[in-house]
């Protein structure tokens, strides 16, 4: 199959950033991946394990090799990187397309419009709603994103042959691309997915500290495993998030704890109705949803055993 693109470059190879250049490698979407990062061992290891072809520690020379730039690294250094980065490009006679894959989207846009003056008509902002509580190129496979969801935040500025490369980026590693707003991509991700994470953190670490701690542990059960895996997750990345979605955050929280008092008062009054209601419309959903995730495995093994 002939490349989409000659040069890829990846800033920051880490699970999602080393994910992708083996999905783009491996499907041929790209001639070529090359890294950018601040740690050479880990670049170098990205090598090693066939996961880029080359990588360079001057990013000034990687760009000017890159026909589309990806910025892979945590969120708040994300917006740096593009502080970094637009000025280089706006030099350049023709520029590359540039995406991210950041947790949190509304920082970014506030970045490139500081740096650029409006929206970079080749910068398309993307969010793939894939990972895990592992972090690092080591932890990277070239089928993390298979029949999962790519959210795109594109804008009217945007250029779109760069919004149709990224969109066709995308469905070459077999995710599923959906357009969102800036602003609701951050208030759902801050409901499901950074809210989801707080919770853990804080449940884990409130156990932990209890004088019960080491009992807790012993004694867990599998629902507590299972709700609190994500508390595994990379400190820094998740201080980055919620300094980066600091208010949709906020508000996450609010709306929870007024529930979670709620619930707390149907305990307190032992409210055998209110309690029922609450769990049986929360099992309802979460059933349907069990349901919904059970056919996007089924669409993952099918795509997965197709011939490529
Ligand atoms: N881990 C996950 O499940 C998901 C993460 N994301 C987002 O993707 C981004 C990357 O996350 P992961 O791959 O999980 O993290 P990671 O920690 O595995 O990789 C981050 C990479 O960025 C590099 N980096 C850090 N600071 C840098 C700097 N100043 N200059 C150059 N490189 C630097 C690190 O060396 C590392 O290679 C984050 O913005 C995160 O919010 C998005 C979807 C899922
Ligand atoms: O480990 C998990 O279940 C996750 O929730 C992974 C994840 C982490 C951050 C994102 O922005 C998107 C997905």
């Amino acid at each position: 199959m002939t490349a989409r693109i000659d040069t890829t470059l990846i800033i920051g190879l880490g699970l999602i950033g080393g994910s992708l250049a083996r999905a783009l490698r491996s499907s041929g979407f790209s001639r070529r991946v090359l890294g950018f990062g601040h740690r050479e061992a880990s670049l170098a290891r990205g090598v090693e394990l066939g996961v880029i072809d080359d990588y360079s520690l001057d990013l000034e020379q990687a760009l000017a090799a890159a026909d589309l730039v990806v910025i892979a690294t945590p969120t708040l250094v994300a917006a740096q990187m593009l502080e970094r980065v637009l000025p280089l490009l706006k030099a350049r006679d023709s520029m590359p397309i540039v995406t991210d894959v950041a947790s949190v989207k509304g920082n970014l846009q506030q970045a490139a419009v500081a740096t650029w003056g409006a929206m970079p008509p080749r910068l398309i902002l993307g969010h793939p709603i894939a990972g895990s509580e592992r972090s690092g190129v080591e932890a990277s496979r070239a089928d993390l994103f298979v029949s999962h969801r790519v959210i795109l935040t594109p804008v009217p500025e945007n250029d779109l042959e760069a919004l149709s490369l990224v969109r066709d980026m995308w469905h070459r590693t077999g995710a599923e691309v959906v357009d969102m707003s800036v602003a609701a991509h951050d208030a759902v991700l801050a409901a499901t997915s950074h809210l989801p994470h707080m919770l853990a953190y804080a449940l884990v670490d409130a156990l932990a500290q209890s004088p019960l701690g080491d009992d807790i542990f012993r004694f867990a059960a599998g629902g507590f495993r299972d709700f609190t895996r994500i508390a595994s997750s990379d400190p820094v990345m998740w201080r980055d998030i919620a300094i980066a979605n600091r208010s949709a955050l906020l508000k996450a929280i609010d709306q929870f704890s007024e529930h979670l008092a709620q619930l707390r008062d149907a305990v307190a009054t032992e409210d055998a109705e209110s309690m029922l209601q609450t769990f049986s419309r929360a099992k309802q959903a979460r059933d349907e949803f069990a349901t919904m995730l059970q056919a996007r495995s089924q669409a993952a093994d099918q795509h997965l055993a197709e011939p490529k």
